[in-house]
């Protein structure tokens, strides 16, 4: 099998109603421990790389990566996608070395700090949905701002986030944008701005509605109900990993994550591509901590990395079957880029916007 279209998967996803965790990928183990963990279930894969992950490891290294887990696992559908573009140009060199799937993140500007205006984020994220649509690549937009509605202030996500202080307005999706957005650009899959944000230090307490908006979630579904949402910043960050890695002489602050449960809500009213990436590093952190401390004699990095890689799967695993991934893979029939290009052509795959 080959790399996959992600609105294929996407569109998998929402007929059978389940979600598809997008794991960000920067090392060998992290995709060894993703493909496990899919082999063991028969669940679909999106890996995307980050501007942070193209710059430690070389987009090369990435692409081979993922190519490799293509061909050891011939029979799990795998995406590979490009996580927050930060300009047209971007994208087309994702695309030029393979990726079936790019984001155009033009809710901010192409430095990565200025909050765009809407025109500009249309303007941009239909230029690339243009030449992304004719060989069949699948575009992720971004309409709002990512950041915390407890502090006001914008997230620093791979690499990129706003500055300063914003208002509760600029933090959550309109649900009147969303619609425009969709209506204007024909993206396949929307970022949305719920209050969510990268890293480990999301929520101070565990969150409810006025800090992680889920209501959102179902407004804007009723309007762009087949427009895939994606939920950014999505890690549950689990306590019981915060705890090994304070035992075994790491500094934690107190934080809290995205709840599963939350996410699960949010899968019932159309999310399906959800991003996490933090939970597998604490997992990995967790691991190579508590190895290294019963085991102070060892050195070959084999011997560390095996456990780190183990905790890994075991979190991927956790989230396949949450988001209900268990057995979908081997049901999907792949579509060829070449045929996902026609159908765009031909109207099949034009959003609704009501
Ligand atoms: O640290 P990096 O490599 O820039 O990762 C950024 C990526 O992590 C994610 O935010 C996942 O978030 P978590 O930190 O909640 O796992 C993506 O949405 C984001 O684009
Ligand atoms: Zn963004
Ligand atoms: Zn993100």
């Amino acid at each position: 099998m080959s790399l996959v279209s992600m609105r294929q998967l996407l569109d998998h996803a929402a007929e059978n109603g389940y979600g598809i965790p997008a794991f960000n990928v920067n090392n060998l183990e992290q995709v060894q421990a993703i493909m496990a963990a899919a082999d063991a279930l028969n669940a679909p894969v999106i890996m995307q790389a980050s501007a942070g992950a193209r710059k430690y490891a070389g987009e090369a290294f990435l692409r081979h990566l993922i190519d490799a887990a293509v061909e050891a696992y011939p029979h799990i559908p795998v995406v590979m996608h490009q996580d927050h573009g930060q300009s047209p140009a971007v994208c087309m060199a994702a695309i030029r070395s393979g990726f079936t799937s790019v984001m155009m993140d033009g809710s901010l500007e192409a430095d990565g700090k200025s909050v765009a205006s809407y025109d500009y984020n249309v303007e941009v994220s239909r230029e690339v949905v243009k030449f992304s649509h004719a060989i069949g690549v699948t575009v992720e937009a971004e309409l709002g701002v990512l950041g915390s509605l407890e502090t006001m202030k914008g997230d620093k996500e791979d690499g990129h986030g706003a500055d300063g202080t914003m208002t509760r307005e600029q933090l959550l999706t309109d649900v009147a944008q969303a619609a425009d957005f969709v209506q204007r650009t024909q993206c396949d899959a929307l970022a949305i701005a719920i209050g969510t944000s990268h890293g480990a230090y999301k929520f101070t307490r565990k969150p409810t509605g006025d800090i992680l908006a889920i209501d959102r979630i179902k407004e804007i579904h009723a309007r762009i109900p087949n427009t895939h949402l994606v939920m950014h910043g999505s890690s549950s960050v689990p306590q019981e990993l915060l705890a090994i890695i304070r035992e075994f002489g790491g500094d934690m602050k107190e934080t809290y994550g995205v709840p599963v449960e939350e996410i699960q809500e949010g899968i019932r009213h159309g999310v399906r591509k959800i991003n996490i990436d933090t939970d597998i590093r604490l997992a990995m952190t967790a691991a190579v901590r508590q190895y290294m401390f019963q085991n102070p004699s060892k050195f070959d990095p084999r011997d560390f990395l095996k456990p780190a890689r183990a905790a890994a799967e075991q979190v991927v695993r956790a989230r396949f079957q949450a988001f209900g991934c268990e057995g979908q893979a081997s049901k999907i029939k792949i579509i060829p880029m070449e045929k996902m290009a026609e159908r765009y052509k031909a109207g099949e795959l034009s959003q609704i916007v009501k």
